[in-house]
Formats: C-alpha cells, structure tokens, sequence
C-alpha cells in the first residue's frame, strides 16, 4: 500500500485556521445516490432524544489547549446519526472481521455492531468473516443476529476468531463484491486499519457502494489521534493483578526483586499505566526510554541502593524494552510476526539474568528474584463495564457513519467526543510514550527511579515529537511553544 494510488484528501479550510480533515463520502465517486430518511426518527427510544441528529457541520477539534492567537487548528467530523441515510434497511448486507492480537472488548464491539444495525437501523443481514482477513477468501463465514451475539461480550477473546497476514486486497475485494457485501466493519490495530484502508481504495477504484469503516483496537494504545483504544484499561486493571503479586512476593523475601513483564511491543503505555496505578512500583522500563544496566545512575547501581533502602523492590518492564540491549548481548534475531512485525527477543529473561548475574558476580548482596510473566492473561480477559461503555459507543458511531454514507474512516473519541477520521490521519504514525512529556514525569516521580538520560539525551529528544493523543498529556503543546520560545 503506497500513497500514489491512495484517493485525495478531503481537507476543507474556514476561518481563523480552522481545518477540517473530512472523511470520504460514497457521494465523492458516486454521485446521484438517493438518500432515505433515518428509521432511528421513528424509533421510541430515540423519540423523546432532543437534537438527536448530528448536525452536518459538527466537528471535533483535536486541540482544545489553546493560546489567545492560537489558530483554531485541525478538526474531525463528528460522529453520530444523520437525518439522512444513503441505504434502505432491507438493502444492507454488512459484514464484520476482527484482525491481529486480541483485546479486551472485541466481542462487545461485535455484538453492538449486529445489535445496532438490528435494533437502530432495521438491517437483517450480517455476516461474520472467521479467522481475519484471509477469512474472506479462505474461511467460513456465520450468520450473526442479535440472538447468536446476546452473551458474548461476557467473554474474552473474539467470537469470529482473529490472524495476523493473509490480507490480499484484491481477493478481499472480490469476496466482498461476489457476497454482495456493502458495509464492511473492520476492527484490529495500526496493521488492520492499513488493510482498510487499501480495501477501502480498492472498493472505490472499482466505483462499489461499500462503505468500510475501521474501528480501532489494540491494548498497545498505538494508534494516534484518539484518546486511547478500547481494553486498554482493563489490560491496565488486569495487569495490576500481576504487580500486586511481585509485590507480595518481593515484600516477603529478603532483598528481593519482583520483576513483573507487561505487553507493549513498540510503545509503554500499559507498563506506564500500570506502574502509575499501581504506586508499588519502584521502576518501570519502556521501549521510549533507552536504560542502561551498569555504572553510575544505571540500572544495578539503582537495585542496589533501593534493596538497602527498602529490602525489596518491584521491576514492571515492558516487552519491547531494552531491546538494543538484548541486540547487544544476544545474536539479533529479525525475525517477523506473519504481519511483518518484529517478534522481540524475551526481554523478561534476558534481564532477569542479567541482574542475578551482575549481583552473584559483585558478591556484595544476595538478591531473590521473582519473575512474573502474565503476557497474555491482561488481553485474554473480558473487558470491563467502562471498556464495554467505551466499545458501545465505537460500534454504534461506526453504523450511524457507513448508513450516512461515509467511508474510508476510523471511528474513536478525540477529546471525548467521537469523530470519523480519516485512514490517512491514523495508518501515518505509531502512538509512543513522549518521554519529555508531563505523564512520564508523573511516573518517575511516583517511581524515584533514574531517568537514565544525559541533560545531552533531553535536549536532543526535545521537539521531535507532537502529542500523538490526548492520552500523552494535553499540556504538551504548552511544552512545544516553551521549546520553540527558546525558554
Ligand atoms: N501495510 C499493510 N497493508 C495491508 N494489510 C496490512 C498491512 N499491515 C498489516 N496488515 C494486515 O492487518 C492484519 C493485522 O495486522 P497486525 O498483525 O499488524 O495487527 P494490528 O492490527 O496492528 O493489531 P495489534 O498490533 O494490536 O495486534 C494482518 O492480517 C495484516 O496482514
Ligand atoms: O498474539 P501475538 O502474535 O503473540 O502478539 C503479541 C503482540 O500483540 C500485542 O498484544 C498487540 O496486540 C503486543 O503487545 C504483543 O507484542
Ligand atoms: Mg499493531
């Protein structure tokens, strides 16, 4: 997938800066698309609902700290129903296909796409794709109707089953337009919403009146934009089950180390989350922020001073930490996941090795070292009722967008407020920890723990990168003017 064949952008300048990164409509390569009224207006439960349509101009900001001469920056449509809609019920055959790891919350966001075509929209016809993208040429398919899907947000996992590779675009396409699909749901992560998007080309190259609308997941909270994805928290609750047991362990041992490993392949949100809900966490290493082990303000010299301090002391690290490290020290692997992302040696092992080495070799202490390692156990897990909230509202802000004729989006909250934002704005970067950013600090003074940078590291790292979501800390565009001011 590359940009040159990718459609044009839908950016629509107004006053005062104002810019607003609008979504792809089936009107832009299909135009004379009759419109029906929205069954939702004879709907009781929505009757006594004041303003329940969306108005057509609402959008989104994606900045809400703003400065006296601030421009008033880029904006995303809002989502939610519309007085018209671009498909009849009895017309809709829609489709759903969960891809790559799992989270907390795939089956919620399942069951209240089919409920919410069901129940809002009057539409009888949804398809389960099996096994991920490759399941559209290459798997069964099942019937999904609010009664197969009544209970299934009580479990974990995804009821449609998920894979990671297999996605062929042209084959995807073709199944879609040998089914007759014309709504495509596609919910999975960074690498799924890029298979959307290049199914979402694809479908408007051959002029098809399928909308595809993307909803985003993973527990890694990489995706930009939004203000986190959904299960993120109850990864974040989950893993504090794991903590709690280092902690116990740790407490109860002499000089002893609970070592906790948490999932985050290239970025530390869960870890940072975790550690800060926590408080029994005395040193938390993420992929953002480079450590080292030996010499001044290194990681032993840190173990050592807080063993004599405390007589215990708990270690949550997450799995892509460090790994230039276990490059180093280990022959470095390369190998890829069937997606093409990089598999990450065991970083848990390697360190806790790595510490019972350096401590048995400098003969000084007799350190304990308890290793817990609940990789997939924060992920395998029901989402929790702020998570099954949180997954509601995404699928049914992605029905009322492809009824309203919108495509080519991801659907999630920017700022609180759900907006449709284009595949480009979400496919173009990864989500990462700013480590110059205000929740960093909050962490390592929670922590005490070494920064493990040079005053050198900090200027350098300073002004690479924006807020990549609200989840970073909103104050950083305050940080970013101090740092273009000079001050
Ligand atoms: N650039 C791409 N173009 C088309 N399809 C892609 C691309 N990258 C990934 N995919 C497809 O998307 C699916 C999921 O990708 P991946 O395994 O990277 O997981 P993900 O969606 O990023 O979720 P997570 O990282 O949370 O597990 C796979 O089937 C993969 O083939
Ligand atoms: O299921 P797999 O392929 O082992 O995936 C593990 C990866 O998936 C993730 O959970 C993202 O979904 C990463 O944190 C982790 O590295
Ligand atoms: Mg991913």
């Amino acid at each position: 997938m590359g940009t040159s064949g990718d459609s044009p952008r839908k950016i629509v300048s107004g006053d005062s800066g104002y810019v607003l990164e609008d979504v792809p409509h089936l009107i832009d390569y299909i135009p004379d698309l009759p419109t029906f009224s929205n069954p939702l207006q004879d709907n009781p439960a929505y009757s006594v609902v004041k303003q329940y349509f969306v108005n057509v101009d609402a959008t989104v900001a994606q900045t809400i700290v703003v400065h006296k001469s601030s421009p008033r920056g880029t904006h995303f449509r809002r989502a939610g129903p519309r007085q018209k809609v671009y498909f009849e019920s009895d017309e809709v055959h829609a489709c759903i296909v969960t891809c790559g790891g799992l989270c907390p919350g795939l089956n919620t966001v399942i069951r209240e796409i089919v409920c919410g075509l069901y129940h809002m929209y009057g539409v009888k016809k949804v398809l389960g794709i099996n096994g991920g993208y490759r399941g559209f040429y290459s798997r069964n398919t099942i019937t999904l109707t609010p009664k197969v899907v009544n209970d299934i947000h009580k479990r974990g996992g995804t009821v449609l089953g998920t894979s990671r590779g297999g996605h062929n675009t042209k084959k995807i396409v073709d199944s879609i337009q040998d089914r007759g699909i014309n709504q495509v749901y596609i919910i999975g992560g960074d690498g799924t919403q890029k298979g959307a998007s290049a199914i979402y080309e694809e479908i408007r190259r051959r002029g098809l009146k399928v909308a595809v609308a993307g909803v985003p997941k993973t527990i890694d909270n990489d995706i930009p934009v939004i203000d986190k994805s959904f299960g993120f928290d109850t990864a974040v609750e989950e893993a504090q089950r794991a903590i709690n047991a280092a902690h116990v362990e740790s407490e109860s041992n002499e000089n002893c180390i609970g070592l906790v490993k948490l999932m985050g392949r290239d970025s530390g949100f869960i870890a940072m989350h975790a550690t800060i809900a926590s408080r029994d966490v005395d040193c938390c290493l993420i992929p953002e922020s480079p450590f080292y082990l030996e010499g001044a303000g290194g990681l032993f010299e840190y173990i050592e001073k807080r063993l004599k301090e405390n007589g215990h002391m708990v270690i949550v690290i997450a799995e892509g930490a460090g790994q230039e490290l276990l490059s180093e020290s280990l022959r470095s692997s390369h190998q890829q996941d069937a997606s093409g992302n990089k598999l990450h040696q065991d970083v848990g092992l390697w360190i806790s090795q790595s510490i019972k080495d350096h401590f048995s070799r400098q003969k000084k202490m007799a350190i304990n070292l308890k290793y817990i390692d609940p990789t997939y156990m924060i992920r395998a897990v029901p989402s929790n009722a702020s998570d099954n909230v949180y997954c509601t509202l995404l699928a049914q802000s992605a029905v009322h967008g492809t009824m309203a004729g919108y495509t080519g989006f991801t659907v999630g909250p920017v700022n609180g407020r759900h907006s449709y934002i284009p595949f480009y704005r979400i496919i173009e970067r990864q989500n990462r920890v700013v480590i110059t950013d205000r929740m960093w600090a909050r962490l390592l003074s929670s922590t005490n723990q070494p920064s493990f940078m040079t005053a050198k590291d900090v200027i350098n790292d300073i002004g690479e990168e924006e807020p990549l979501t609200q989840m970073s800390d909103d104050n950083s565009s305050d940080d970013k003017m101090i740092k273009e001011n000079g001050y």
